[in-house]
């Protein structure tokens, strides 16, 4: 066996991005774009969505109308992305030459992009996902083959043992309470010796 993990280049950085109270800026309100919406709110990210009424869809609509998203009605133009407190754009649109401009102007800006459909016009992929609770599974396949994403990640679900996220949920309400008995960063190594983890496997 290598002394070192070998190295197998080609692959995303598999991050969960802290997005909580963040601006990020949603273009296009059409079926894609709720589905971010949605992973977006989960996150508590607060949301601006730039999208002609006419094309909203049902989902986005409801999201709106809940007062969830601060919502502009029309169509992207460049200064939206003047705001300084833009912190993501994510765009959903069925056209081509619009998403290209606003991938070329997020990058003008250093502004982290997605652009749904166009992979080399992308910083980060999303990614089949599952959730329960804390617990967060995200299959990717690096653009290869979303379906097959799907795939592996219905099967990795179906492997799990029931109330996975509740037991999570314990450990974490019971790594708060080490926290205020040894607060210090330097009683790190204590800590860690105080967990006690139920055999899960
Ligand atoms: C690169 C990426 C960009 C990004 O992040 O936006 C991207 C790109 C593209 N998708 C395409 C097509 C489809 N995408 C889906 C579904 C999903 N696609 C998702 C992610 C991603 N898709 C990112 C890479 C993820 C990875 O690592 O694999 C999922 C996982 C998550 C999500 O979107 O939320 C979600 C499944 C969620 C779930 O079910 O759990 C389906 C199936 C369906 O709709 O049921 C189809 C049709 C069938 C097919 O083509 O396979 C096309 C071709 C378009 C064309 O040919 O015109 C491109 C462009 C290209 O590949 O060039
Ligand atoms: N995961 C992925 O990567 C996937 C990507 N797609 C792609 O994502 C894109 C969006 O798909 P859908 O949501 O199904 O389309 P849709 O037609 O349901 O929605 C498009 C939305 O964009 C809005 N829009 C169009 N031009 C705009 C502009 N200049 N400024 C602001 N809003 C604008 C429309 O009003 C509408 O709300 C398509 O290019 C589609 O091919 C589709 C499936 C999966």
């Amino acid at each position: 066996m290598a002394k070192f993990p070998e190295i197998e280049g080609g692959g995303s950085l598999m991050l969960a991005w802290q997005i909580r109270n963040k601006l990020v800026l949603m273009v296009g309100g059409g079926e894609v774009a709720a589905g971010r919406i949605l992973n977006l709110l989960n996150s508590d990210a607060k949301i601006r969505l730039i999208s002609p009424r006419d094309g909203l869809n049902d989902e986005v609509a409801h999201r709106v109308e809940q007062g969830l998203v601060e919502y502009i009605d029309r169509t992207f133009e460049p200064s939206d992305l003047d705001d300084p407190a833009i912190a993501m754009v994510m765009t959903a649109i069925d056209d081509p030459e619009a998403s290209t401009m606003i991938w070329k102007l997020c990058k003008e800006k250093r502004i982290v992009a997605n652009i749904a459909d166009v992979p080399p016009e992308c910083d980060f992929y999303f990614g089949s996902q599952y959730r329960d609770g804390p617990l967060q599974i995200m299959v990717s396949t690096s653009g290869n083959g979303p379906r097959m994403a799907n795939i592996v990640r219905r099967r990795i679900a179906a492997s799990l043992p029931p109330n996975m996220g509740e037991a999570i949920k314990k450990v974490g309400a019971l790594r708060k309470k080490l926290r205020v008995v040894a607060p210090g960063n330097e009683e790190g190594p204590k800590r860690m010796k105080w967990y006690v983890y139920p055999s899960l496997c």
